[in-house]
């Protein structure tokens, strides 16, 4: 294989950034533009040792999985947030149900997992919108526009500012002024911020030269309070003429159905090597100041209301998330949520619950009414804060929660070793546990956490993972830790995108375990489950 050679490929498969992937003459070919069904011709521009990449010339039979209707003139633009906008809603399913089953094929060496139907999202679902408008959170980057001072003082006009999402593997802004996943309030808070940089000639930071102002705007939006959290990112420590902007935005979410409830600007002043490829949440700064209105949003979810910062991570699917959150109950064996009363006096089964990763609580919460007590961990300081008020908020007194980074706190508490340094109460409640609910970040649990939840001898691990490779790297090692791997169900939280959410069971084998615990290193064929 050549690069400048012309391939036939059918395209079997996709990456989860949207390109095809086929085969020609048993070398593996991402083809960028093609669809799984496709028959196409494409020219090699890249060519490794067992793969390559190419160029899509043509498209000899399309695919009867293409999907021809998606209403996005961006997507031909280049816009890279909509990996799989030229694929059908049933095939993107089936497609992301399979790239689950091959990642715990592959990396977990589970021969045929159980993988349930994937719960995908329904025509009726968010109000009639079905798969779109979907996100109650919007990360719209920001271009350079307006004025600039170069390196020796000269000042250049660098044309209109643009807000909108990255292309494809770039760092190039395709400016977008709507965008069908988003809600019609992030929408009018971008639109709005682009007509105030345009008319006060406003900069938007520049990762070449490492200088102008505005770099990334987050919409949050409560889709049941309506209520709208604008944050915008910024290299400085204001904004000139900010009260301008404020009411600018004010009015466009106001017009568009929506509170502005809360205005903050999160100041990231500019390192050496300039914009990364961002991780989701590396978006904001350092600082928030809370310009005008409230720190927080509230939403609601199911029976419960939640208050969110700026800095806290919360579920941006809303009518999925209360899915995903039930199918955690039902793999957790708690009882359904259908006549649900957080208040109510009735006796709480004897459950602990780990709720590792919990953000502002929203899981654990959601699991409250049927457990002893929830014990939250969680990193981001302000989420902690926001957890212990959302429980207050819910009337739950059965959570405590403990800040700090999982695999620090959760090894210390179960192996008691810097007794003092916590509260003894709570370290006897941890050892105590029996389910453990996990759903760290992309990059998935560090080993010393996952020993830690072997070592605490929970009955019951719930996995909850947005991105299967880690997950099934994690669950391989939970199975080495004295662990059976029950089902896994994965839940369409991103339509349109290659982004995928999957929960999973794991229960503990006791046999097994008890080798783990006493350190015989004896591998065992997993038969001797005395579980549950
Ligand atoms: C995918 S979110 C899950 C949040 C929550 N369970 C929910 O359903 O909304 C992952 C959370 O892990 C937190 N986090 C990241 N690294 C962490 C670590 N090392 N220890 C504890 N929490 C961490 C993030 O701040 C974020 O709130």
């Amino acid at each position: 294989m050549k690069k400048g050679m012309i391939v036939e490929i059918r395209i079997e498969d996709m990456s989860s950034q949207g390109q095809g992937i086929g085969k020609a003459d048993g070398f593996v070919v991402f083809v960028p533009g093609a669809v799984v069904g496709d028959l196409v011709r494409a020219e090699m521009t890249k060519v490794k040792k067992s793969y390559g990449f190419s160029r899509l010339v043509e498209i000899i039979k399309p695919s009867p999985y293409r999907f021809y209707d998606f209403d996005c003139e961006y997507l031909s633009k280049g816009c890279g947030g909509c990996q799989y906008g030229r694929l059908s809603y049933d095939a993107q399913l089936r497609l992301k149900e399979k790239q689950v089953r091959e990642k715990l094929q592959r990396i977990a060496y589970i021969q045929d997992p159980q993988v349930k139907d994937i719960i995908g999202m329904k025509e009726s679902d968010n109000e009639g919108n079905g798969t779109f408008r979907y996100r109650n959170k919007a990360q719209f980057h920001v271009s350079t526009g307006g004025v600039i001072t170069r390196k020796g003082g000269v000042v250049e006009n660098l044309g209109e500012p643009t807000v909108g999402f990255f292309r494809f593997k770039s760092h190039h802004v395709v400016d977008c002024e709507e965008c069908c996943l988003q809600s019609p309030a992030a929408m009018a808070a971008a639109n709005a911020l682009r007509r105030f940089m345009e008319e006060d000639n406003i900069t938007a930071w520049d990762p070449k030269w490492e200088k102008g102002l505005i770099r990334d705007l987050v919409v949050k939006t409560g889709f049941a309070t309506k209520e709208v959290m604008a944050i915008v990112i910024i290299n400085g420590n204001g904004i000139p003429n900010v009260q301008k902007l404020v009411s600018m935005m004010d009015e466009a979410v106001y017009d568009a159905g929506y509170y502005m409830e809360s205005f903050v600007i999160s100041v990231k002043k500019a390192g050496k090597s300039g914009r990364q490829l961002q991780a989701v949440n590396d978006i904001m700064g350092d600082k928030n100041i809370i310009v005008a209105g409230r720190p927080v949003i509230k939403d609601i979810l199911g029976p419960l209301e939640f208050e969110i910062s700026p800095a806290s991570f919360y579920q941006v699917n809303p009518v999925q998330t209360k899915r995903l959150y039930d199918k955690v109950r039902e793999y957790c064996g708690l009882k359904k949520h259908e006549n649900f009363d957080v208040c109510s006096e009735g006796p709480a089964e004897r459950h602990v619950i780990l709720d590792l990763y919990c953000g502002v609580g929203s899981i654990g919460l959601y699991c409250a009414d049927s457990a002893e007590m929830i014990i939250g961990i969680e990193a981001v300081k302000e989420a902690v804060v926001d957890a212990n008020r959302n429980a207050v908020i819910n009337g739950i007194v059965n959570a405590r929660y403990i800040c700090g980074k999982a695999e620090e706190v959760l090894p210390a508490y179960i192996g008691g070793k810097e007794e003092g340094t916590y509260d003894s109460e709570i370290a006897e409640t941890v050892r105590k546990a029996d389910i453990a609910i996990l759903d760290p970040p992309r990059a998935g649990c560090k080993p010393q956490l996952l020993e830690a939840v072997a070592e605490a001898g929970v009955e019951r691990i719930v996995y909850v993972s947005c991105d299967p490779a880690t997950l099934a790297r994690d669950i391989k090692f939970l199975l080495e830790l004295g662990y059976e791997f029950k089902e896994v169900t994965p839940v369409d939280m991103f339509p349109w995108t290659g982004n995928i959410e999957a929960v999973v069971l794991l229960s503990k084998l006791h046999a097994r375990r008890n080798e783990y615990r006493s350190g015989i290193k004896d591998e065992g064929d997993g038969s001797d489950s005395g579980g549950e």
